[in-house]
């Protein structure tokens, strides 16, 4: 989607993607990735969420990218962290003790920039995208991961007709095809989550499912 798209649901706190709990998949399956657990995590896309927090918790360092300046205000805030801020390239650079999150285009950052980042962490990010500009979400989300980077993706899939995104649906074969020429990926689960979604409900979708995959930057 357009800059604008996001700043204008960010002004008018349309931010139903927001989750005020951890992401199940999340507690479930970050141990999976069989980490020693100081590893800096890159959360593309990041907005405000809470599972920042939860990873700082199990002793992560956090490096978020959010084009939303507003949500990166309110995530400092809303968690009462003091906060600094300061120029990082393009970007802008809001840190705390064990977070920091760049606020600008992830499309203006760099692969030297985030040359200490140790893991990643995608949930509404690749599915935020409409298919044409998924690929080059994909592309350089690979290009800016150091190599043996692991990740957890979290996606969601559903009949595309019955609903406009974002959330975009992603499918298992979407990912095979297209990102296995930078990751090894592996499908941890899928659920059913289509009671927990009253927007599709509203919309008569009649199935949606949730996704974990674990990604390993080749
Ligand atoms: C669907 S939300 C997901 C937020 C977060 N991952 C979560 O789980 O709550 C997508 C976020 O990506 C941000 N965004 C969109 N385009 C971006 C870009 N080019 N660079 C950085 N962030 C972007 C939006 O402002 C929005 O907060």
């Amino acid at each position: 989607m357009e800059p604008g798209f996001w700043h204008e649901r960010w002004h008018k706190q349309q931010i139903g993607f927001h989750q005020q709990d951890i992401n199940p998949f999340l507690v479930k399956y970050w141990s999976t990735l069989g980490l020693r657990g100081n590893e800096q995590v890159f959360v593309p896309l990041c907005g405000k969420s809470l599972d920042m927090c939860y990873l700082a918790e199990k002793g992560h360092d956090l490096l978020g990218c959010e084009l939303s300046e507003l949500a990166v205000r309110q995530f400092f805030e809303e968690n009462r962290l003091a906060y600094q801020q300061k120029a990082f390239g393009e970007l802008q650079a809001f840190s705390s003790e064990q977070m920091t999150l760049l606020q600008g285009d992830l499309f203006a950052l760099q692969a030297q920039q985030l040359a200490s980042v140790g893991a990643f962490y995608d949930r509404a990010a690749l599915i935020a995208w409409p298919e044409e500009m998924r690929l080059q979400y994909a592309a350089k989300l690979a290009a800016l991961l150091p190599s043996g980077c692991c990740g957890l993706l979290i996606t969601l899939e559903y009949p595309q007709d019955m609903l406009k995104g974002p959330p975009f649906s992603v499918t298992r074969e979407w990912i095979r095809e297209h990102m296995s020429q930078w990751f090894e990926v592996s499908l941890l689960e899928q659920a059913d989550v289509l009671a927990d979604n009253p927007r599709f409900i509203a919309k008569e979708v009649p199935w949606l499912n949730e996704s974990a995959y674990l990604l390993k930057r080749k």
